[in-house]
C-alpha cells in the first residue's frame, strides 16, 4: 500500500473518544501539515494543549461545543452527513491555547493543524461565512466551500477547504501542484485530503506525482481514507455513480496557495 494513502485506524483514546486518523511530521513526511479525525460520543469531551501550533476544528458531521477556557462556541455543526453538501461551522484557534470538543451528538471532527507563533483570536468560522465556489465545466465540475482560504487573515499559516465531485467528474484537475516556494509563480504548501464517499461502498482514484515522476503513485482511495501529498500533482476521478467528498489541509513557509498546472494537461482549460 502507498505510504500516501492511510486507512481508518479506529483507536479509543478516552472514554467515548476515537482517533480514525493522525498525521503528525513524526509519522509522516510532513513538516508544516498535521491532520487529525476523532469521532465523539455524546457527551464525550476532547481536550489537547496546543504548542506552537495553530488549529482549525471543523465540525465535519453532528453538533459540538468548542471552548478555548475564554471562550465557548455551543452547538456549533450544521450536517449528519457531509452529502448534506451545506457549509458547516469551524473554529480556529492559536498556538499556546488549550482546546475542548464537548460532543453534543455524535460528531466527526477535523483537527487541521499548522506551525503558529503569533498567537491570534480564536474564532468561529460559521457555515454562512463559507466562500461556495462553482468551479470547472464540463467533466470536471465540483463545489467547494472555502473555509478557511488564504483571503482570511485569521490563522498564521493554515488553509482548510471541502470540494464536492459529482458521479463521472473530476477535480483537483487539470493535475496542479503547489509544491516550489517560488512567489509569485508557484508556493509551496504540503497537503492532506480525507475523503469520504457516497454511496460508501464507493472509491475514487487519486495520483500523486512529480514532473520528474520520481513520485508517481496511483491510489484506490476508499470511504474516510486520508492521502498524504507532500509535493506533486494530485487529480481525483470519480467514477459514475458516486460522489466524492474531500477535506483538504494545507500550509507551507507562505499562507498563499499559488499553484501551478501540469503543462500537459493545461489546454483542458483553453478549449
Ligand atoms: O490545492 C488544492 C486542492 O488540491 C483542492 O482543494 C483543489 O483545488 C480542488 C479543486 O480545485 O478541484
Amino acid at each position: 500500500m502507498s505510504k500516501l494513502l492511510r486507512k481508518p485506524n479506529n483507536q479509543e483514546i478516552a472514554q467515548g473518544v476515537t482517533l480514525i486518523h493522525d498525521v503528525t511530521s513524526e509519522n509522516s513526511s510532513l513538516e508544516y501539515v498535521g491532520f487529525k479525525i476523532i469521532d465523539l460520543a455524546p457527551g464525550a469531551t476532547y481536550t489537547e494543549e496546543l504548542g506552537k501550533q495553530e488549529c482549525c476544528i471543523v465540525a465535519v458531521t453532528g453538533r459540538v461545543n468548542v471552548s478555548d477556557r475564554e471562550v465557548t462556541y455551543e452547538n456549533i455543526g450544521t450536517r449528519e452527513t457531509v452529502f448534506e453538501k451545506q457549509p458547516t461551522d469551524s473554529v480556529y484557534v492559536s498556538n499556546d491555547r488549550v482546546f475542548e470538543v464537548e460532543a453534543v451528538s455524535g460528531a466527526r471532527v477535523a483537527l487541521c493543524y499548522s506551525p503558529s507563533e503569533k498567537q491570534l483570536p480564536t474564532r468561529l468560522i460559521s457555515a454562512s461565512e463559507n466562500g461556495v465556489e462553482q468551479r470547472g465545466t464540463g467533466n470536471n465540475k465540483r463545489m467547494v466551500h472555502n473555509i478557511l482560504p488564504d483571503s482570511d487573515p485569521s490563522a498564521n499559516s493554515l488553509l482548510v477547504v471541502e470540494v464536492f465531485t459529482e458521479s463521472g467528474n473530476w477535480s483537483s484537475y487539470p493535475p496542479h501542484k503547489h509544491d516550489q516556494d517560488n512567489l509569485p509563480e508557484e508556493s509551496f504548501l504540503e497537503e492532506t485530503y480525507y475523503h469520504e464517499m457516497n454511496p460508501s461502498q464507493g472509491f475514487v482514484f487519486q495520483r500523486v506525482y512529480t514532473d520528474d515522476r520520481s513520485l508517481d503513485e496511483t491510489m484506490t482511495v476508499e470511504n474516510g481514507n486520508v492521502v498524504i501529498v507532500p509535493v506533486g500533482y494530485h487529480p481525483v476521478g470519480v467514477p459514475e455513480g458516486y460522489t466524492s467528498y474531500y477535506l483538504n489541509v494545507m500550509a507551507g513557509p507562505k499562507r498563499i496557495w499559488k499553484f501551478h498546472n501540469d503543462p500537459d494537461h493545461e489546454w483542458i482549460l483553453k478549449r
